[in-house]
């Protein structure tokens, strides 16, 4: 669908109080037409001494002292103070409901939007930048502002607007209320020039914005390796690019806003100073009269405000619609993770896992080369109640397999079967819902600490969450902080140690009923007592789930139920410690590498 409709049909989803909000604006735009009358009845029939006709008449006469000339001047000012009050109540009342209105359909779209982010695949969001669809979120969904307050509104009303003062102004002069609609087709050719170069104007500006804010917001995150690395110049000197190319864009979008602008302005002032000269000339020949030129010219400039807004509107929907279409983009993008529509659901997960043949290599962007081979023709089984270590060399592609267990990536080719059902048969929530994760790096919120820990779990009691964290060795330090669980973390858990993280990340997966566990090296921040009080803790636990165990340190995986060696992607090994260490293959040469690092 076209961005501009597609935009429209959000506001149809408040149309009640759209209605209201045009009956409003249209009372607005009535008693703005009868605004030029009362300076009729003062030109010709109290100042000018002409009899007022008949329905005037009668309506003067029913007023009291109307019949008199004293009376129907106040009269006449009365009206057009009323029309004044009337007129501005109405337009207060009327802007309160629209930007009423205007808000709950941004904060519909921003709620769409990020709905759609949180489904979109990690492929997805490793191509973009954080910064970017940041601006997108809280600053381009306010295009549907735009749409419904700017464009749809007054140009509705103002065409309205229009058409009423054509009436009127042809019942006095139909050439001349015709010669003053000359002015729509030149603003029609204005805007026809000015379309394409608004539109590339605005989205450079609001992608170069978003390139900004995205680089802004990595140099925050980043800060201490800045600091750290005494960068603070270079990082300052790349701001000033990027603030160079913001400036150009945002000057080349207002400056074309702006010309376009004065072009509308001169299109309407000559069609304005020919009616004018026309219309002298009309009064010289005796066709009106001077009040009906007076009439007639406080409508050509009242004209000029539903022209202008006209053309403005129609400004404002190019700038909208170029907005919309960075919403529009990530709410169309197909990236998501692909669910059936007819999953099989059963009723348990056991936790039962098979990788059948599977290979795997990233979508490579298309500077980036071809794909490497990540994963290749890996096959192995786990069982409810084991734990299965992963070990290899960094970069063979452990962090890897277990991510297809979550689906975040979908093999290349080959299956992974979760209790006998491949995982893409599976409702994706039900599949997620029965894993719990323990990442490489543990992302804290910044929330208090039994918020963290809570995350994976609907509602837990406050024993609950103790006892995750006894057993992630992680209760001491908590109790030990003055506001306990209640402390709140900063920015990614910034204000705790790399292993106390760890640590409440742990605590996070072990409060999860979940059927598989997948620790992705939990302990490297740990010393070795905590580490092995955790796997203590961890193998006691272990025994209803079946659990993966990412790690560098051998020590540590020594008494799992399988261990699974991978090298450049593929499973090369596995078995027990001690069968492996009997092969005298990968698996010993790197335990005795690390024993003799050790000694
Ligand atoms: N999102 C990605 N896009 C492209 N390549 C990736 C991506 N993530 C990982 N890789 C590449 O895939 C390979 C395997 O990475 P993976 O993180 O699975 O290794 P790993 O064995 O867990 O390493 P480590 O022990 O260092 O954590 C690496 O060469 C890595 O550069």
């Amino acid at each position: 669908m076209n961005r501009f409709p597609r935009l429209l049909s959000y506001a149809i989803t408040v149309w009640p109080g759209l209605l209201v909000a045009f009956a409003i604006a249209f009372s607005g735009m009535l008693l703005e037409l009868l605004r030029p009358w009362p300076l009729k009845v003062v030109v010709d029939y109290v100042l000018g001494g002409q009899d007022l006709p008949g329905t005037l008449a009668a309506m003067a006469a029913a007023l009291p002292y109307g019949d008199t000339t004293q009376g129907l001047l106040a009269w006449t000012i009365g009206t057009l103070v009323v029309i004044t009050l009337a007129s501005a109540v109405l337009t207060y009342i009327g802007t309160a409901l629209v930007v009423k209105l205007c808000y709950r359909l941004v904060h519909g779209l921003a709620g769409e939007l990020f709905a759609k982010l949180q489904r979109l695949s990690l492929s997805y969001h490793q191509k973009q930048a954080g910064g970017d669809l940041i601006q997108r979120m809280s600053q381009d969904v306010y295009c549907v502002h735009m749409a419904v307050s700017a464009v749809l509104l007054p140009g509705v009303i103002s065409l309205c607007t229009l058409i009423g003062m054509f009436v009127i102004l042809a019942q006095i002069d139909v050439t001349l209320a015709l010669m003053s609609m000359v002015v729509v087709p030149g603003l029609a050719g204005a805007l026809l020039l000015f379309a394409g170069p608004m539109d590339r104007a605005t989205r450079r500006r609001y992608d170069e914005l978003g390139s900004f804010m995205s680089f802004v917001d990595q140099a925050i995150s980043g800060i201490k390796v800045v600091q750290g690395f005494n960068r603070e110049d270079l990082l300052q000197a790349k701001l000033q690019g990027y603030a160079q190319r913001l400036g150009g864009a945002y000057q080349r979008d207002v400056n074309i806003g702006a010309a376009y602008k004065q072009v509308t302005l001169i299109v309407t002032g000559l069609s304005t100073a020919a009616v004018l000269g026309l219309g002298a000339w009309r009064v010289i020949g005796g066709h009106i009269s001077l009040g009906d030129l007076l009439v007639f010219t406080s409508y050509l400039a009242a004209l000029s405000g539903p022209i202008e807004a006209i053309s403005v509107a129609l400004g404002a929907a190019v700038v909208s619609g170029s907005q919309a279409r960075r919403v529009f983009e990530v709410l169309d993008s197909g990236e998501e993770v692909p669910e059936r529509a007819d999953p099989v659901d059963p009723p348990v997960i056991r936790g039962d896992l098979q990788f059948e043949d599977v290979s795997f290599c990233y979508v490579q962007r298309g500077d980036e080369g071809p794909p490497r081979t990540v994963l290749d023709h890996v096959s192995f089984t786990a069982s409810p109640g084991e734990i299965v270590a992963i070990v290899g060399a960094t970069g063979m592609g452990k962090s890897t397999l277990v991510s297809l267990i979550s689906r975040f990536y979908d093999p290349a080719s080959g299956r992974v079967l979760l209790d006998g059902h491949d995982l893409r048969d599976l409702p994706l929530r039900k599949l997620r819902s029965s894993v719990s994760l323990v990442l490489q790096e543990p992302y804290l919120f910044p929330v208090s600490i039994a918020e963290n820990i809570a995350f994976g779990v609907e509602d837990p009691s406050l024993s609950q969450i103790h006892e995750a964290a006894r057993m992630a060795c992680a209760h001491d330090f908590i109790s030990r902080l003055p506001l306990g669980y209640a402390t709140n973390l900063g920015e990614s858990g910034s204000s705790l140690s790399g292993g106390e993280r760890q640590r409440i990340a742990i605590a996070r997966a072990m409060l999860r009923p979940s059927s598989i566990l997948i620790l992705d090296e939990p302990t490297s921040a740990l010393d070795a007592r905590t580490e092995a009080q955790i796997l203590q803790n961890l193998a006691q636990s272990a025994r209803a789930r079946t659990t993966f165990f990412i790690s560098h340190r051998l020590s540590t995986i020594k008494h799992a139920d399988k261990i699974i060696v991978l090298d450049d992607g593929r499973l090369v090994e596995a078995g027990r410690h001690e069968e492996l260490i009997g092969n005298g293959a990968t698996y010993s040469a790197l335990y005795r590498h690390q024993e003799l690092a050790v000694l």
